[in-house]
């Protein structure tokens, strides 16, 4: 009999039940073919929770997480939270879940599937190999520093400041380097060192660094450049490292290289096994509860959390596998479907994904 590994599941607000319900119905399955065991328990977070406990992220949601082997998040916010007090906002919240939790590290790959090429408005021979991968510090910089309000000359002014310290982009750079000697050996370090202090100490580590990493080719861009690169020759882009916002920014164009946001995983990692896996995408209020969303990108964050946190590697290729198998029969959300009178709901797409799951 497998280890229990301990699963915490918060599926927050907007689209995010109706994808992680598809990735429970996977995670099941994976118990099934595989022999795997997880339990699951379930936790309020975000908007939902502001309403049911008055705060964005409740102690007892988590001493959830803490108390797990890994977290499984769908997403939060949405237009009923936008104008609360920043405290009783879950985007507050899910800020906080990943300071409390050590979460400095996001992984967000972007594989362009060939099948999926026509859901992309780029040309398919731009796309050929896309397959990258952008690593986003996300416990730092501009999201955590220092914001403030003031009486200026000219009316309010609102302060948002940005620091990073060598320690802090040392380690994402070390996870960078490590992560690119896994793959293509090809680092991208995104920046602003032409106007920001705080690139120029990031360009800094990096360059005192990658003597370390002799096998691994470095290229510094800057962040405008790279936004334009990433569309023009997105196939070249191996591994991308980059600080809090510039990343959040740069992965949501990475997904339109997929075809949709609905297809971007992630996983946020710390220091150890422990990890917190969630679609890039948000709580998409405007398709909220209809079973529109595509649940591929909550699917194969859970492949990345069997791969990075439990080792279990047979389950993250099957559910890869069947994934692809389902696009490559033609089966598609509305996100990604070009002719749009075709598409098939969340729990289809779910189901369908499901039914591919098989042992190698
Ligand atoms: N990690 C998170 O929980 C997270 C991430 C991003 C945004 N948000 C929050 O979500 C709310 C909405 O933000 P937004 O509209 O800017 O971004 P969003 O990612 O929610 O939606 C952007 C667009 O992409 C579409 N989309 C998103 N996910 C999809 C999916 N799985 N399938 C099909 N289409 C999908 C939406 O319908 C929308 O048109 C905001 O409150 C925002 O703060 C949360
Ligand atoms: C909702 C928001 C705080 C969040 C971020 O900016 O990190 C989101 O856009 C993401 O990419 O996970
Ligand atoms: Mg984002």
């Amino acid at each position: 009999m497998a280890e229990v590994k301990k699963i915490a599941v918060i599926a927050g607000d907007g689209i995010g039940p109706e994808v992680v319900a598809e990735a429970e119905k996977v995670m099941k399955r994976v118990e099934e073919v595989f022999g795997y065991a997880f339990e699951t328990e379930h936790a309020r977070f975000g908007g939902i929770a502001i309403d049911e406990d008055g705060t964005p992220l409740p102690e007892e949601t988590l001493r959830i997480c803490k108390s797990a082997d890994a977290v499984l998040l769908g997403a939060v916010g949405g237009p009923k939270w936008d104008s609360n007090p920043k405290e009783l906002r879950p985007e507050t919240g899910l800020l906080a879940i990943r300071k409390e939790l050590g979460l400095f590290s996001n992984l967000r790959p972007a594989v362009v599937f060939d099948c999926l090429k026509d859901a992309s408005t780029l040309k398919p021979e731009v796309l050929e190999g896309t397959d990258l991968m952008v690593v986003r510090e996300l416990t730092g910089g501009i999201y955590f520093g220092e914001k403030f309000r003031r009486e200026g000359q000219h009316g309010q002014e609102a302060v948002d400041t940005c620091v990073y310290n060598e320690t802090e982009v040392e380690r994402i750079v070390r996870q960078a380097f490590e992560v690119a000697g896994k793959r293509r050996k090809k680092l991208a370090s995104v920046d602003k060192a032409n106007v920001l202090e705080t690139s120029r100490l990031w360009r800094e580590v990096v360059n005192r660094i990658a003597p370390e990493y002799p096998e691994i080719e470095v290229e510094h861009v800057l962040v405008d450049n790279c936004a334009m690169q990433l569309l023009r020759r997105p196939a070249s882009f191996d591994v991308i490292v980059t600080e809090n916002m510039f990343g959040d920014i740069l992965s949501d164009e990475a997904a339109m290289l997929t075809g949709s946001i609905g297809m971007l995983s992630s996983a946020s990692l710390g220091e150890g096994s422990f990890g917190l896996y969630e679609p890039v995408h948000g709580s998409a209020p405007d398709i909220a509860g209809q079973q529109l969303a595509n649940p591929i990108a909550t699917i194969l964050s859970l492949a990345l959390m069997f791969r990075m946190t439990f080792g279990y590697s047979d389950a993250a290729d099957a559910i890869e596998k069947a994934v692809a198998e389902v696009l490559d029969a033609g089966h598609r959300t509305s996100d990604i479907a070009v002719d749009k009178s075709t598409a098939i709901e969340t729990s289809a797409m779910g189901d369908l994904i499901v039914s591919a799951i098989a042992k190698a």
